[in-house]
């Protein structure tokens, strides 16, 4: 009898199929703890309508995203430049559970809060100079679930895949070199999500 929550995934089932490495463990939150988490994470952190460049313009997204780090670390997305909070109680509690549970350590997080279906992130890998190569990105779901796709950047080979309330996904090695990745819109959602992507920023030039 295990004393760990009931789970269907193997968390060391590779998803992709080549080129990289992407590991879903399923619910790592009790149904209890993730709503909680879920509260307090939309009171607590520090949400803002992300910038981004679009054909040379600034654009305003309808998301809400936050930056959040071991310290004020520049971190530039979509072409814009933000500096990192310092963590909340429950970014570090987060942090330390995922740490624990995939053995990778994380420096930062970007956090996305997706009020509806109607909003979603294009296909993109997080490939940005400042993160580490081929380090992890551990990605934690509370809140709406959603459909979550990868697709080869020279086979356009497809994955695709459901992120649930409380689940952590993980993406390593080549993933980012060879994949690229998106929360596709959809109508049937009509639900907030709040997304966590823990990652690890290297080589910053202060
Ligand atoms: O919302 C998600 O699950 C993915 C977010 C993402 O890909 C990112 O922030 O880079
Ligand atoms: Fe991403």
């Amino acid at each position: 009898m295990s004393l760990f929550l009931y789970n269907e995934y193997d968390s060391q089932y590779n998803w992709l199929p080549q080129d990289g490495v992407v590991n879903y463990y399923g619910k790592l939150f009790s149904e209890e703890e993730s709503n909680t988490f879920f509260e307090e994470l939309w009171h607590t952190i520090d949400w803002r309508n992300d910038e981004a460049m679009m054909f040379g313009k600034k654009i305003i997204t309808k998301r809400k995203v936050a930056w959040y780090g071991d310290s004020p670390f520049r971190y530039t997305y979509s072409k814009v430049t933000k500096e990192a909070l310092p963590w909340t109680p429950e970014l570090l509690t987060l942090k330390n559970r995922i740490e624990t549970a995939t053995g990778e350590t994380f420096n930062s997080c970007l956090l996305n809060l997706y009020h509806s279906g109607d909003e979603g992130m294009a296909w993109h890998s997080d490939d940005e100079i400042d993160l580490k190569r081929n380090g992890a990105i551990g990605s934690i779901t509370f809140g709406a679930e959603r459909k979550f796709a990868f697709k080869h950047k020279h086979t356009d080979q497809k994955v695709e895949m459901l992120l649930e309330h409380g689940s952590l996904l993980v993406m390593k090695d080549t993933t980012q070199t060879f994949w690229l990745h998106r929360l596709p819109p959809t109508k049937k959602v009509k639900k907030p999500r709040i997304n966590l992507t823990f990652r690890t920023i290297e080589n910053q030039r202060f």
